[in-house]
């Protein structure tokens, strides 16, 4: 049976609902159609309340986004993750990269968002470009189980390194994660939620160095921090 964190909703369409779509969607066009074609795709917003948010999760988020009316933060839609351009730019980058078969591609779908609603990352993130932050509140279903009750150390790793990802966009271009130190020092009750808040701290050339640490809602517990690298890709290169 699943669990969920909040109110499950309890059919096919309530589900829809909570996903924030009809209660009997058009016919799929097919995931290699919806992910990568040129044409203009409508992707829904995964980082919008849900029925599975608790209670801690939702105050939280509209803190955040009475934060965003002055325009010192930004709410990051999760639609803004898969740009058709930038997965282009990743390929042209890894040219001599073993291929992957487009039918395996277009099933392809992000990590983070690839669970049902409520049983694996919930999650939304804010960014202050002056400020150099990005944060990140994060509700770990319970899909993502660790130790018995508590959050998997490598769901923790994920949504550190996605945060620290987003943080890096304020240098534009195309990073990837070179490094990455986390130190787990207290453990996350799963379905809780956690403030995951970022910086960057130094850019030397093509590398961005970030840090974060990751929190309870009443800031008492610090639960993780971390440091990581992220290297722009240079252009001149193509990697194997
Ligand atoms: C406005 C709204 C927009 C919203 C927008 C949303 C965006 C949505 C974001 C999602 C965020 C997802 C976040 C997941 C991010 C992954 O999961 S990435 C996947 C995991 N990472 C990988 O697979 C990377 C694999 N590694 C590589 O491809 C290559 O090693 C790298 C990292 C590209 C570097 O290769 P390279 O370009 O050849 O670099 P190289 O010349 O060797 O080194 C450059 C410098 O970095 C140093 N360096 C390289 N590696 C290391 C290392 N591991 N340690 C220390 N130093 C290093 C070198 O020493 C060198 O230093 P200098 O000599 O310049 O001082």
């Amino acid at each position: 049976m699943l669990r969920s964190c909040a109110a499950r909703p309890r059919t096919l369409s309530a589900l829809r609902a909570a996903r924030g779509g009809a209660p009997r969607p058009a016919r799929d066009p097919g995931p290699a159609r919806r992910s990568f074609s040129t044409e203009k795709v409508i992707h829904k917003d995964h980082s919008l309340p849900n029925p599975s948010w608790s209670k801690d999760l939702r105050l939280l988020f509209d803190q955040f986004m009475k934060k965003c009316e002055d325009g010192s933060w930004k709410h990051l839609p999760s639609s803004e993750c898969k740009v058709p351009q930038r997965i282009h730019s990743f390929k042209t980058y890894f040219l001599d990269s073993k291929p992957v078969k487009e039918d395996q591609l277009s099933q392809a779908r992000p990590f983070t968002r690839s669970y049902e609603v409520g049983q694996g990352f919930e999650y939304a993130m804010f960014y202050n470009e002056d400020e150099k932050r990005t944060v990140c509140l994060f509700q770990g279903g319970p899909y993502l189980e660790g130790p018995p009750g508590f959050l998997h150390g490598g769901a923790l790793a994920t949504m550190i390194d996605t945060t620290l990802g987003v943080c890096t966009i304020s240098c534009m271009g195309l990073f990837m994660t070179a490094n990455l130190n986390i130190n787990f020092k207290s453990p996350i009750p799963l379905c809780s939620v956690v403030v995951i808040s970022s910086q960057l701290d130094k850019v030397e050339g093509r590398k961005v160095f970030v840090s974060c640490n990751v929190r309870s809602v009443d800031e008492k517990t610090l639960h993780s921090d971390a440091t990581g690298l992220f290297i722009k890709l240079d252009p001149e290169k193509s990697l194997t």
